[in-house]
């Protein structure tokens, strides 16, 4: 006999499992634990339909149950019926000793799943939380109000509105640049769509150590090297992850890395302006953001909403550089501006931000990253044009140092 009370879900579209994707991450972007979004928290999430499984690592005195119930709240009218919640908490003064756990997210201890239990039937008020409710969602932190890292003088991020510009091999340059003038640097490999510091750096087989709960720096022609790529495996490519997963990730090599006392920890930003990029910017205490544009318009146009984005988020733009911006022919030595000219000058006249430096399209910068030795290692022909960016920069940043708090432990 045929069934006809018991229908199966409905397959989602594209389209709305695109929404409710969106729906899912906007929610766990605002909803804060203390005072910080459960989204840099996140280490594992998936979702199959309306059940939703997260892996979190929560701070001490959390209420996980709470949060499940609260986060069961705001994601019902997004159609999510079930969470299920693995929850990790720091160790206690016993097991404070113990590694992070090498087993996967799964086989964290705690595993609930408080909408079975605290679900109600849907009804139309269900759609909106009653007046009744605490407010659930508050303002995100602004800069001014993030302490600065105990061990970390200055952390400038590199970003781009767009991908493929060259920020990478920018980062790095300028890194061992910054290195070249007698500083400490650190570099945090955040690209998520492409994480290519330990290649370009030549470490890409080693992978960090664990000590104490803490990630352990690879250590990278004398600089302390840290990325986003350690983290994952091959099953888990880094294009699949989504806004908090992501930035859960990258906080935690932010949070729980064992930095080295540093002048600088540059961090190499993944391409574009959207919610992982605001987060970011928003949860980092960074002194200042270089933005790396090539002089075409389309990467112009990106470029802008890149210094609009750390403008809104309070980041001061310590200035520009445009990479690919002549190429000489090495037949010939005809020089032309094969993406345009005058890219970079236009946006740093524009918003009055300084042009840190112009960087020749040269296949000798391609060839020396690509042999894990950049151009200011090798101290070839390019090697000058990345330091006298470097030298911008340290010419201009202590005007936005921000006052280390040594208070701090993580
Ligand atoms: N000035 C340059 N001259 C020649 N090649 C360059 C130059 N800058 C970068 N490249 C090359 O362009 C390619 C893209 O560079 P890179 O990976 O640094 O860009 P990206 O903006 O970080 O890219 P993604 O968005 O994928 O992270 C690389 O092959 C790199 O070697």
């Amino acid at each position: 006999m045929f069934n006809f009370m018991k229908k199966k879900p409905k397959a989602e579209t594209p389209q709305q499992r695109a929404e409710r994707d969106s729906a899912v991450d906007k929610v766990l972007l605002g909803y804060e634990v203390g005072t910080v979004s459960i989204a840099t928290m996140v280490t594992g999430l998936e979702r199959d339909g309306q059940v939703l499984t997260l892996d979190l690592r929560l701070p001490k005195d959390s209420n996980p149950e709470q949060i499940q119930q609260e986060l069961g709240q705001l994601l019902h009218p997004h159609g999510i019926r079930t969470i299920h919640m693995n929850v990790r908490l720091p160790a206690d003064a016993k097991g404070a000793g113990a590694s992070l756990p090498k087993a996967p997210p799964k086989s964290m201890p705690k595993t609930t799943d408080a909408m079975a239990t605290h679900a109600k039937p849907a009804t139309p008020t269900d759609q909106q939380p009653t007046s009744s409710e605490p407010p659930i969602t508050k303002a995100a932190p602004t800069q001014a109000s993030l302490a600065a890292h105990p061990r970390i003088r200055h952390i400038i991020v590199v970003a781009s509105g767009k991908g493929g510009v060259g920020k990478s091999t920018t980062t790095v340059n300028i890194a061992l640049a910054l290195q070249k003038l007698g500083n400490r640097v650190g570099v945090l490999d955040a690209d998520i769509y492409g994480p290519s510091m330990p290649t370009m750096l030549g470490v890409a087989d080693i992978k960090p150590e664990l000590e104490n709960e803490q990630f352990v720096p690879v250590e990278a022609h004398s600089m302390a090297m840290l990325s986003i790529g350690s983290l994952l495996d091959s099953d888990n490519t880094p294009v699949a992850w989504r806004g908090p997963k992501a930035t859960g990730a990258l906080m935690q090599l932010y949070n729980q890395t064992n930095w080295p006392q540093l002048d600088y920890l540059v961090i190499d930003m993944p391409p574009g302006t959207g919610d992982i990029q605001l987060t970011l910017a928003q949860r980092i205490p960074v002194t200042g953001a270089v933005i790396v544009t090539t002089p075409q318009h389309v990467a112009l146009m990106d470029a802008q909403k890149g210094v609009e984005m750390f403008h809104k988020t309070n980041i001061p733009v310590l200035g520009v550089v445009e990479n690919m911006a002549l190429h000489t022919c090495s037949n010939c030595n005809h020089t032309e501006a094969i993406f345009g000219s005058g890219g970079g000058e236009f946006i740093a006249e524009q918003y009055q931000v300084p042009l840190l430096g112009q960087l020749p399209l040269a296949s000798g910068i391609r060839a020396q990253v690509d042999k894990g030795v950049p151009s200011v290692l090798a101290d070839d022909e390019f090697a000058s044009y990345y330091l006298s960016i470097a030298k911008n920069i340290e010419a201009n940043i202590a005007k936005f140092a921000k006052p280390v708090d040594d208070k701090r432990i993580f």
